[in-house]
């Protein structure tokens, strides 16, 4: 069967690796010309996921109606450009598989509404969980969320997608498995501020559990599950994003704590760390939802250029509280 996958930075070149192991062939849609030549020529992905021997049978593109003749299509650009890709996209009912993480800012859209405004007649599922790229292109066991409101096509996109090493586990929970992965990542960002800044495992921890508690919140007035949020695309990533430098996020988080600024950390960035774009628009979000989101909040402070020390005190210095969500 073929695939089609469109965005090839580091996790649609790994998630087009992994779909080559059941014979299938992978059309991979593409935006920079050198990518496009380093895939076609030389089988690797040398600006997004160098060091991994891509498969023959990845053939890269920029001609995104090639990849919009098959079914699934595997979505996988940045969180703020879904919306402009998309809406290049010849909508011929093919299903959508969106596996980006983050809200749309200024909508406030979550990216499964952002798809089905701008592909028609197009069934929708979303795939969330612990997934660092280069550990997947590598073939090491990994587990995610596969979730779509119509359970069928969740299973039937399962059996598509399930590799030896890629388990997917469905679930009928859209909004919650985009949530986890969303809100993860500017959590991430805070843990990383964390270890930056010196503050020790203890106060880690302490974030990662307070902050599963924020999400869970969030989660549950916008009408996620709390089980999907305790689950692969939740909890499951928060703890993986929150405990390496292999994270973007947990690693901007890191230079953050240190003292330095967003704007210039992120400048020498050509990857994304969808935190530092989710985070104002989260922040938004649960204000108009009512929900009491504090590390967000922080993130947010530190992300304009805010006191490291400063952040801190406010977070140790809130009144305390019962810990129930
Ligand atoms: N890397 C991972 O381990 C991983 C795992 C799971 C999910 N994700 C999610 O996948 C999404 C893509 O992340 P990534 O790691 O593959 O990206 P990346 O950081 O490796 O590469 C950046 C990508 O952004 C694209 N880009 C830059 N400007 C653009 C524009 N104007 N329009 C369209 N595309 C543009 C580039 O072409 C490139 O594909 C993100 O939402 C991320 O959270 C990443
Ligand atoms: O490198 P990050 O922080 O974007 O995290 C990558 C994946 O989302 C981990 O599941």
């Amino acid at each position: 069967m073929t695939i089609g996958i469109v965005g090839g930075g580091a996790w649609g070149t790994a998630l087009a690796q992994t779909m080559t192991g059941n014979d299938s062939d992978v059309r991979l849609w593409v935006r920079e010309p050198e990518v496009i030549e380093s895939i076609n020529e030389r089988h690797e992905n040398a600006v997004y996921l160098p060091g991994v021997k891509l498969s023959e049978h990845v053939r890269a593109t920029d001609d995104l109606a090639w990849v919009a003749e098959v079914s699934p299509v595997l979505v996988v650009t940045p969180a703020q450009h879904m919306r402009s890709v998309l809406s290049n996209m010849p909508g011929k009912g093919q299903a959508l598989i969106l596996c980006s993480k983050g809200i749309e800012a200024g909508s406030q859209k979550f990216l499964h509404h952002v798809a089905a405004e701008t592909v028609s007649h197009s069934p929708i599922a979303v795939l969330s969980g612990p997934t660092f790229a280069h550990e997947v292109a590598q073939g090491l066991p990994t587990a995610v969320t596969l979730a779509a409101e119509n359970m069928e096509l969740a299973q039937e996109l399962a059996a598509v997608i399930a590799r030896p090493a890629l388990r997917p586990y469905v679930s009928s929970d859209v909004v919650g498995a985009e949530i986890g992965g969303a809100v993860k990542n500017v959590l991430a960002i805070a843990c990383g501020v964390v270890d930056g800044a010196g503050l020790g495992q203890n106060a880690r921890a302490a974030l990662i559990a307070r902050g599963f508690a924020e999400m869970t919140r969030y989660g549950l007035a916008r009408g996620a599950k709390a089980e999907t949020l305790a689950g692969l695309s939740g909890l499951g990533d928060l703890v993986l994003t929150c405990s390496s430098t292999s994270s973007r996020n947990f690693s901007l988080g890191v230079a953050l704590g240190r003292g330095g600024s967003a704007d210039a950390i992120m400048a020498d960035r050509k990857t994304v760390a969808e935190g530092a774009f989710t985070a104002p628009v989260l922040r938004e979000s649960a204000e108009e939802a009512g929900v009491d989101m504090p590390v967000t909040q922080a993130v947010c402070a530190l992300l304009d250029g805010a006191d490291v020390g400063d952040v801190i005190d406010g977070l140790l210095n809130r009144p305390l509280r019962e810990e129930g969500v």
